[in-house]
């Protein structure tokens, strides 16, 4: 794993290096795939790319877009990861329909909900269960309790190891989530972490130990690139720390 960590004066700067970061990792899937594969993360931290990313000439076609965690509302609902996006990038572009794939939430059961979006990436990625296919580059953000995609401490979905989705629980609410070994195929995984309010939270994800349970953002350790992109509110205590 390729661990790089960077802190930016100002939220502006780590968007556009989070642009350049995706950008520069584009045609060379392509080249290599014949396809470039993203996964989205939610919150609010990743609108402001998404907002750059939509203002990019990009070779929309040859781009699929996935989800690495949902809250299980409806795509117009104020909460969902999926109506953000839309909203912010990818209605405001000509995206081919077929290339956008998001979680289920319409059907009232989480659980095959994600067995339903497991099935739609083994036949994307024409993977066997119990394979782990490898994204280009997923996305995550970090809450200030150290959740990564709807990964939350001392939860089941965190633990889960054999399967590609699992069923998150943020405070007694579904989600639908990608698991740890699905995060850790991936070829890059970009975090991208702003917000003093993230501080503490952020120093026991790199300290030297600490529980991965308490603090799920650790067991992130991809076999590709690793990217932690902070804003200086966030960052600080790294900078002071090391
Ligand atoms: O609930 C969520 O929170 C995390 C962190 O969001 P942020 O706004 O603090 O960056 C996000 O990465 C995840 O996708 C989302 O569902």
């Amino acid at each position: 794993m390729k661990k790089n960590i960077e802190v930016f004066p100002s939220r502006d700067q780590l968007v556009e290096r989070a642009k350049a970061i995706i950008l520069d990792k584009i045609a060379p899937a392509i080249e290599a795939r014949g396809r470039f594969t993203l996964v989205l993360a939610g919150g609010g931290t990743p609108k402001p790319l998404y907002e750059a990313l939509a203002t990019e000439n990009l070779p929309l076609d040859k781009i699929h877009i996935f989800w690495g965690d949902e809250r299980y509302v409806a795509p117009d609902h104020p909460d969902s990861n999926e109506g953000m996006a839309r909203l912010a990038w990818l209605d405001c572009v000509a995206f081919p329909a077929d290339n956008i794939h998001p979680m289920p939430t319409a059907g009232n059961d989480p659980l095959a909900d994600s067995r339903q979006y497991e099935a739609e990436l083994q036949r994307f990625f024409q993977v066997s269960p119990g394979e782990f296919p490898a994204f280009d580059v997923i996305l995550l953000g970090m809450g200030d309790d150290a959740h990564t995609a709807s990964l939350f401490p001392h939860t089941e979905a965190l633990q889960v190891r054999d399967r590609l989705i699992a069923v998150g629980n943020k405070a007694g609410q579904p989600r639908l989530t990608f698991t740890v070994p699905l995060i850790n195929q991936a070829e890059c995984v970009l975090f991208l972490v702003t917000g003093a309010n993230k501080q503490p939270a952020l120093t026991q994800v790199f300290a030297e130990t600490a529980d991965e349970m308490a603090y799920p953002s650790r067991a992130i350790q991809p076999q590709g690139e690793l990217w932690w992109l902070f804003d200086e509110a966030a960052g600080q205590v790294l900078t002071v720390n090391s």
